[in-house]
């Protein structure tokens, strides 16, 4: 057990006065609905960086709108690329087209808001330092104190002029980029143990350093390793040489970065709260469209619910999740962003879990390992923090405020819980705008399917048909 203190949780307050609590709503059927959510946040932000930086214009098909896309789009658009919004056959709006950036900012000095985005705060100041002009980053306040001294240090180290507001060396946001309009490249050593960004942000620029990048990482283990391996898929993609084959060393060749036509997946880690809402309330929710190949950590889903209990099955691009009576306590190492998620069903769970390598976690949207604790715990629960994780024991939960502490997954795990225990409140659910703003409606349609399709059975007589 480690003694860090919980974050602290206030209530939200809107321009008119406090926001009343989310309902979450609880499952009084099984329940039954097909579910499509929007596109992924990882993967629409790395081609955004991408097609900014590309040799002519790229369109991204399906993309993410959220906060954190949102957050990109008007980053880049400060740097001097030009995107736009164009009719697409996204469920959830428009597809982009983007005019990269040339090697003059558009102005001499340029605000950006990375809002509580790591990967705005970690992908964006590189690209700053290839433009030639001033960047000024900053963020909400949590993002303050998001780990950002390897980034910075990085950039300092490829000679890159890096300043906080009293002139001295910053250690987080915010902070002032000078760039040349040049980057040489070359070796480059860093700890990249808070957090994978840190090297997927210098592989997603690297080949436009005049030397590329050879860049490696010494410290305890990089968390977070399916999202470098998708930086490197996509790099790959866009026809970017990147030589991965030795452990915690990546090479980057310098080039060009080709302009791409991309659909992007939809986003398997928010996929997840509603997976997880088969496990909660014993029914069924099914995910068309599941790639048949992904670099996206949420794939784990298959093999972390089946651990639970679950039935799961990925038939014609269907994926099917099915509860069962009980969810199973299990043990999982290194579930990244999907912890919280995972987190929420071990709670209901009727045997013990432990989570473990999931110690970078305090350097999330909140310190995640103190916010479950707390959260879990004051509904009655019983879990406890340990060095990497979490251990949670079977627990019997009652009615609550779950506080969200304007992290996405708290909120979605306060509504996992809500389908479960009645009288679940989440404070601030509007903070899922981050990655999913559709989130409170898509849930109550998925639980309104269920409704429909009871009625559907009942018939015309209100008696069950056979
Ligand atoms: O590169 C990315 O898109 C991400 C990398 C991971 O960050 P960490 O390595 O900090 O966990 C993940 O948790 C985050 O949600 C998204
Ligand atoms: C850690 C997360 O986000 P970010 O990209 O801000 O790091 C997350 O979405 O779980």
């Amino acid at each position: 057990m480690t003694g860090s203190t919980p974050p602290a949780a206030t209530d939200s307050h809107s321009s008119t006065g406090t926001v009343p609590h989310w309902p979450a709503p609880f499952a009084s059927r099984p329940i039954n609905a097909t579910v499509t959510v929007p596109g992924s946040k990882s993967l629409t932000n790395r081609f955004l960086v991408l097609a900014a930086l590309a040799d002519g214009p790229s369109r991204l098909r399906a993309p993410l709108h959220s906060r954190d896309s949102a957050l990109m789009i008007e980053a880049l658009r400060q740097l001097g690329a030009t995107i736009t919004e164009v009719p697409g056959d996204g469920a959830f709006g428009p597809d982009l087209e983007v005019t990269p950036l040339s090697r003059e900012a558009p102005s001499s000095k340029t605000h950006i808001d990375c809002g509580l985005a790591g990967t705005v705060m970690r992908f964006v100041p590189p690209l700053a330092a290839l433009r030639n002009g001033v960047s000024v980053f900053d963020g909400d306040p949590h993002a303050r104190k998001r780990p950002m001294g390897t980034i910075i240090e990085a950039l300092k180290a490829l000679g890159v002029a890096l300043t906080a507001d009293d002139g001295g060396t910053p250690s987080s946001l915010p902070f002032t980029v000078a760039g040349t309009g040049e980057v040489r490249g070359g070796h480059l050593v860093i700890d990249a143990s808070a957090s994978s960004q840190f090297v997927s942000a210098l592989l997603l620029v690297g080949a436009r350093f005049t030397d590329g990048l050879h860049l490696e990482h010494v410290g305890k283990p990089v968390p977070s390793l399916d999202h470098i391996n998708m930086t490197v898929a996509v790099l790959r993609g866009v026809g970017v040489s990147v030589d991965d084959s030795v452990p915690n060393h990546w090479v980057v060749a310098p080039g060009p970065i080709r302009a791409f036509d991309q659909r992007i997946e939809q986003d398997l880690s928010n996929a997840g709260p509603f997976l997880a809402a088969a496990l909660a309330s014993g029914g069924t929710v099914r995910i068309p469209d599941w790639p048949a190949g992904t670099t996206q950590v949420g794939d784990l889903w298959r093999s972390i619910l089946a651990d639970m209990g679950a039935d799961v099955s990925l038939a014609d691009g269907v994926l099917t999740v099915t509860g069962g009576p009980e969810i199973k306590g299990a043990d999982f190492d290194e579930t990244s962003e999907l912890a919280p998620t995972v987190a929420a069903l071990c709670a209901l769970a009727s045997g013990p879990s432990r989570l473990t390598g999931i110690a970078h976690l305090r350097g999330h949207e909140t310190d995640r390992l103190a916010a479950l604790v707390t959260e879990i715990n004051r509904l009655g629960g019983d879990a406890e923090e340990t060095s990497d994780g979490l251990v949670i024991r079977p627990a019997k939960l009652h009615a609550g405020v779950v506080h969200s502490y304007a992290d996405h997954r708290m909120a979605t795990a306060g509504a996992i819980l809500g389908l479960a225990v009645p009288g679940i409140e989440v404070q601030d659910i509007a903070t899922t705008a981050k990655t999913m703003p559709e989130f409170p409606q898509m849930w109550a349609d998925m639980l309104a399917q269920g409704a429909a399709a009871d009625k559907r059975a009942e018939g015309p007589t209100g008696g069950t048909q056979h």
